[in-house]
């Protein structure tokens, strides 16, 4: 382990700027799994440690929302050079607990410094305005203010930049922060505190809390100090949370699960479609919620398609996230392996044909084959179930509009693809597929310019781009008299 990266692991949780254990002393092991050994452990806190942290930040809201703008963006700015400075640190400390190439944590990494950067300076263009009054002796202002404390809940998947898009427009907007990283991979999240605290924010301003997550969520969504909740994992635990901070009326902001189709028409690029089919598919093995779930290819080009796309993923080297040239990991755990295993067991009893991969890898664990079902029906489980795994069910279709409905034939709407040569069609697709991001001819659009989030069972609100501060603020509107205009 790099020297810096044993700086991040802290074993402890940021309250009020103390780094404490729970109240109880108990304590949750930390599981790297690429070896499926213990790597350290982190405080087992519930609400009293979490309501501490809420009043923290309430305390702290006070004086933080009246920094200016610039001084709020100068922290930031300071806060992702000191990202960038320790990047190698911060991503062999994500590989170790996530499991993901080196490559691609390095990669996550940038993109939460380009998250806080971003927000840095969109913080400084929260504009108010000045209406035309309709009265004479009357001004008429609408202002923009810091909704106040947020809890902000994040996944396993992308433990640092899922937490980068929540703080990094909450901190710029004026707002303070308590966050709960996942239990699997909560040392990205803590190693933030150390960030933020060397940054130079003051006391209060970011908590970070582990545990029991019914617990902090129950916490966070009820506590009537916190006025937004923002969430990053699954639907079906995105509702739950919904429900709960209806309680108070809190703004909520849900990044929830996908079903992303990937259209490949005849007159695509068939070799471009392939690489943006790899790239699609098996980033983080398969465990995005932008990953594609579903191909469609055209009838066509189907063969030559699924012949491609099997020898381009069969290049594909699978191993421990800090070994050279690793591009795919291990999952990150043993229900997830069972979960891809259920599935592929459905298709095959389906009539789907394993033409590539199909069973745990040989390095044991929970490594998995790169994986491609051909020949996929719409009655198999993955048509309506995300896999989260790295397993490519590829259908076929003959009509444009037939491809356009089996795609949007789900209850989510996050993100698809699709690889098409001509412009009318390219239009006609885009505007007919009912989802948030869209990718034409490309297979990886994220980027901190651009407003990400779902439609549909995919979620609320958008993180990036311009937009993704707005869900930060309120909006005040104020009426002037007795001016003696
Ligand atoms: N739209 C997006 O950007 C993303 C969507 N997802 C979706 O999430 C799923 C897999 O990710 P996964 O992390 O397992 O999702 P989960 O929803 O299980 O967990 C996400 C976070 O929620 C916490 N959590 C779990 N239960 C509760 C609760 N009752 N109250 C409060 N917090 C709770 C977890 O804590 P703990 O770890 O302690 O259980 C974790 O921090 C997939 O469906 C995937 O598509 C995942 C990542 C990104
Ligand atoms: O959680 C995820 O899956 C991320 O949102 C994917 S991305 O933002 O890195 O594309």
């Amino acid at each position: 382990m790099l020297k810096k990266t044993s700086h991040f692991m802290r074993e402890a949780n940021l309250i009020g700027g103390a780094w404490v254990g729970a109240d109880s002393g108990a304590t949750i092991e930390v599981v790297n799994p690429a070896t499926r050994q213990v790597i350290g452990t982190v405080p087992k806190c519930g609400r009293a440690e979490t309501r501490r942290a809420i009043e923290a930040a309430e305390t702290a809201f006070h004086s933080w929302k009246k920094t200016s703008a610039n001084e709020r963006a100068r922290l930031l700015r300071k806060l992702h050079d000191a990202i960038m400075d320790n990047q190698e640190a911060l991503a062999e400390l994500l590989v170790m607990e996530q499991g993901k190439p080196l490559a691609e944590a390095r990669a996550e990494v940038g993109m939460s410094a380009a998250y806080v950067l971003w927000y840095a300076e969109e913080g400084r263009r929260v504009y108010g305005d000045i209406v035309p009054s309709p009265w004479a002796d009357r001004r008429i202002l609408v202002t923009k203010e810091p909704v106040g404390v947020i809890g902000a809940i994040t996944p396993w998947n992308f433990p640092s930049s899922m937490l980068a898009r929540k703080l990094g427009p909450a901190l710029a907007a004026g707002c303070t922060a308590v966050a709960k990283p996942a239990s699997q991979t909560p040392y990205s999240g803590l190693a933030w505190g150390v960030l933020a605290e060397e940054a130079g924010f003051p006391e209060g301003v970011v908590n970070i809390v582990t545990g029991s997550a019914s617990e902090i969520g129950d916490e966070l969504t009820e506590n009537p100090l916190v006025r937004k909740i923002t969430f990053t994992g699954s639907t079906e635990i995105g509702k739950l949370l919904m429900q709960k901070a209806a309680g108070t009326v809190k703004k909520v902001s849900m990044e929830l699960g996908g079903n992303a189709p990937f259209l490949v028409f005849d007159d695509a690029d068939l070799d471009r479609a392939v690489q943006g089919a790899v790239a699609a598919k098996y980033r983080n093995s398969g465990q995005t919620c932008v990953c594609t779930n579903r191909f469609f290819v055209q009838e066509g080009i189907y063969d030559r398609f699924v012949e491609k796309l099997v020898e381009a993923m069969g290049r594909l080297k699978v191993g421990p996230g800090l070994e050279d040239g690793t591009q795919q990991g291990p999952l990150i755990d043993d229900k997830a392996v069972e979960k891809v295993e259920e599935l592929i067991a459905d298709a095959t009893a389906k009539g789907g044909r394993v033409v590539a991969g199909g069973k745990r890898h040989a390095l044991g664990g929970t490594f998995f084959e790169p994986t491609v079902i051909a020949d996929a029906a719409p009655d198999m489980r993955f048509m309506q179930e995300e896999i989260f795994g790295p397993v490519s069910p590829i259908f076929r279709f003959e009509h444009e509009e037939e491809a356009v409905r089996l795609a949007n034939d789900t209850a989510f709407g996050l993100a698809c693809y699709f690889y098409t040569g001509d412009l009318g069609r390219a239009f006609r697709v885009m505007e007919g597929l009912k989802y948030g991001l869209v990718g034409v001819n490309e297979g990886i659009i994220t980027t901190v310019e651009a407003p990400f989030g779902g439609l549909k069972e995919s979620g609320l609100g958008k993180e990036g781009g311009h937009q993704g501060i707005e869900d930060y603020l309120d909006t005040k509107y104020v009426c002037i008299g007795g001016l003696g205009l």
